[in-house]
């Protein structure tokens, strides 16, 4: 997300709620958001990198999350049309969540991982990536695999209970234990297995911080 002249970035697992709380956030305030370019990852010039890395992670990672980290910057880069700005996920969350399990997992070839973080450590360390504060919706991974099946996405049918576990793990040891990976803001956690009327309850209590995120 973006607070006057700074931006704040939403977390979270497959399927948690950001792009519900991003929805919310720009019908009631004077904030620019970005979901994430889900629609570009599922359709580059007519191919489906997005789908052909859920069928076969070791031959299409490399692919998807090339094209992730070049859509990814460019939504980080892009002219800001208002005060604040809120962005789902960051060209961080693909490198330390999505890449490092592809990796970890052992379905990344060790050379496509090298390249991929060679593409990294040169756009972070030659790019200044503006962020003021990390919105972390924390859920369990049973949560989002109930709201995985009602959204329904095509290309995600053939994820399990595990592999949420794992990403819940990998952005809890990132932002919560803050045992692996440097993290470029302070960190807002948001509880978020609650019901709908809840959570708009609890984006209301947290209104303020959000936009007030260059001082937090
Ligand atoms: N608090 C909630 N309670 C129940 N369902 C929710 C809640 N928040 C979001 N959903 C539903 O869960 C699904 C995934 O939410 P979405 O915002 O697309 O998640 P994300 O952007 O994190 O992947 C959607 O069908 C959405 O309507
Ligand atoms: N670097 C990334 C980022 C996202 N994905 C996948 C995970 C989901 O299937 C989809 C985005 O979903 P959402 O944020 O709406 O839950 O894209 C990935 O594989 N690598």
């Amino acid at each position: 997300i973006m607070a006057i002249g700074g931006f704040s970035l939403q977390k979270g697992n497959i399927a948690s709620g950001k792009t519900t709380c991003l929805e919310y956030f720009s019908k009631t305030s004077n904030i620019e958001v970005l979901t994430e370019p889900v629609s570009k990852w599922r359709n580059v010039r007519g191919h489906n990198p997005l789908g052909l890395m859920y069928q076969d992670p070791a031959r299409w990672g490399i692919t998807l999350q090339t094209y992730v980290q070049l859509t990814m910057l460019d939504r980080h880069l892009s002219t800001i049309s208002a005060p604040v700005r809120m962005m789902e996920r960051s060209i961080y969350s693909a490198k330390y969540i999505f890449v490092e399990n592809l990796y970890r997992s052992g379905k990344m070839p060790e050379v496509d991982f090298a390249v991929l973080s060679e593409w990294f450590e040169w756009i972070t360390q030659n790019i200044t990536i503006p962020v003021d504060l990390i919105v972390y919706l924390q859920t369990s991974p049973q949560t989002c695999l109930e709201r995985l099946k009602v959204r329904c996405r095509e290309e995600e049918k053939v994820i399990p209970l595990e592999y949420l576990e794992v990403v819940h793990q990998l952005y809890e040891d990132w932002l919560i234990k803050k045992t692996s990976f440097h993290i470029p803001a302070p960190v807002l956690v948001i509880s978020a297995d609650d019901d709908m009327q809840k959570m708009l309850h609890q984006y209301e209590e947290n209104r303020e911080k959000i936009i007030a995120a260059r001082n937090v």
